[in-house]
């Protein structure tokens, strides 16, 4: 073989391995964004780095983080930095769901959002709202199966403008609507919903009951309200290093002011007025593991971190993007860990009426 075919085979060895790389190699999820097209959201290039700083800053003052006025920034500031690493390596939909033998991650997540639309009841061209939509694959899954007209409300502008995007592309933009803004002080009149939804939204929230009183305000007196709650289940013990440890860490990980315990749910809804219909911790068997897709992610998280810091390194990807990779794939591994041991539970659900008027 001479010199030139051995670096042509070489060069074609090293190409297919690249490709191999970067398509084929761990579970590759269906994306609206691709590792190229990365951005900090609605912060310049530039900026990027010194928001995650300032991200971490909320950190060293948790008081701060439990003040109303701070909150947005905090959790605006976090969503810049993450919408496009999620949609890329976990798709539209900002949540978990029990994975479901012999079916996708793709259809678990879909069957998932549809229950919750479900259990609300609500009838082709009812007006229902999603408390903390993202870039709203849960809101496109529930308007599809049940023609309600949704309203997604975020607090993040970045978000509104993929949501709207995808609404469009999906060919669901008459069904639903995006609307910028803090769901503590929402932009709707009273009693004008037929419905309302969060999924794994309202653990943002600095106070539980702020946003239970928003959405009970908004909702039409005999309607429900349904949502999924990330909780510290009754095996998390506060005495335990290793489990206040990976708490935090999700805590941290996750923009969270605090997690709250799963009795605090129903009781702050009882509370602001709802009577409460069902709850169900959906993470408990006979559900099958939310988190095995987190675990069985792992080496394709490699390859992101690999890509990622290739791209940062070729000013394709802004410069903070590999901080906040390895910020969420250590974030990934305490969600892992809370739901192996128990103690931690994201699809908390309760489902509540709002009283019918006398
Ligand atoms: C409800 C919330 C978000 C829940 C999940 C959608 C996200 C929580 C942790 C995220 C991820 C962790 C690891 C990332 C990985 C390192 C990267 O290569 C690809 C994206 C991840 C898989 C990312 C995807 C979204 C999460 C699973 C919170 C914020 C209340
Ligand atoms: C983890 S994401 C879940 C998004 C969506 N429910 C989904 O499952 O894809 C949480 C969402 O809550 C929104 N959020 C958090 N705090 C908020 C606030 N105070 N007002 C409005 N939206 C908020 C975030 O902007 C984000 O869209």
């Amino acid at each position: 073989m001479d010199s030139l075919t051995l670096i042509c085979t070489a060069a074609l060895l090293a190409a297919g391995g690249l490709y191999w790389f970067v398509c084929f190699f761990g579970s590759a999820e269906v994306k609206g964004k691709r590792a190229v097209q990365l951005t900090g959201g609605s912060i310049d290039k530039e900026n990027v780095q010194d928001n995650y700083k300032q991200y971490w800053s909320f950190f060293r003052s948790p008081k701060e983080i439990e003040t109303a006025e701070k909150v947005p920034v905090f959790v605006d500031t976090f969503y810049n930095l993450v919408t496009d690493i999620y949609e890329w390596g976990w798709g539209q939909s900002f949540h978990f769901s029990p994975s479901l033998p012999g079916k996708s991650n793709r259809e678990a997540t879909r069957i998932h959002e549809e229950m919750a639309v479900d259990l609300l009841g609500v009838k082709p061209g009812s007006r229902i709202l999603d408390a903390g939509c993202g870039v709203g694959g849960p809101m496109r899954a529930i308007a599809a199966h049940s023609k309600a007209n949704v309203v997604g409300i975020t607090i993040n502008e970045y978000q509104v403008k993929r949501a709207r995007m995808h609404n469009k592309k999906a060919g669901l933009d008459s069904l639903c609507e995006v609307v910028c803004g803090n769901f503590l002080q929402m932009p709707f009149a009273d009693n004008s919903f037929d419905g309302v939804y969060s999924i794994e939204a309202t653990c943002h929230a600095p106070n539980l009951e702020e946003v239970y009183q928003e959405i009970y305000r908004v909702l039409k007196p005999g309607s429900l309200y349904i949502s999924y709650e990330w909780v510290t289940t009754e095996l998390y013990k506060a005495e335990d290093p290793e489990h206040v440890e990976i708490i935090h860490g999700i805590e941290r990980g996750d923009a969270l002011p605090g997690l709250r315990t799963y009795k605090d749910i129903a009781q702050v809804a009882k509370k602001v007025g709802f009577e409460v219909v069902k709850e169900k911790d959906l993470a408990k068997p006979p559900s099958h593991p939310w988190w095995t897709r987190l675990k069985m992610g792992r080496m394709a998280y490699w390859r992101n971190h690999i890509l990622v810091t290739i791209l940062a390194f070729l000013g394709i990807a802004p410069k903070g993007t590999v901080d906040v990779h390895e910020m969420l794939f250590v974030t990934a591994d305490y969600l892992a860990q809370g739901g192996e041991k128990g103690i931690f539970s994201p699809m908390h659900m309760i489902l509540c009426r709002k009283p019918a008027a006398e």
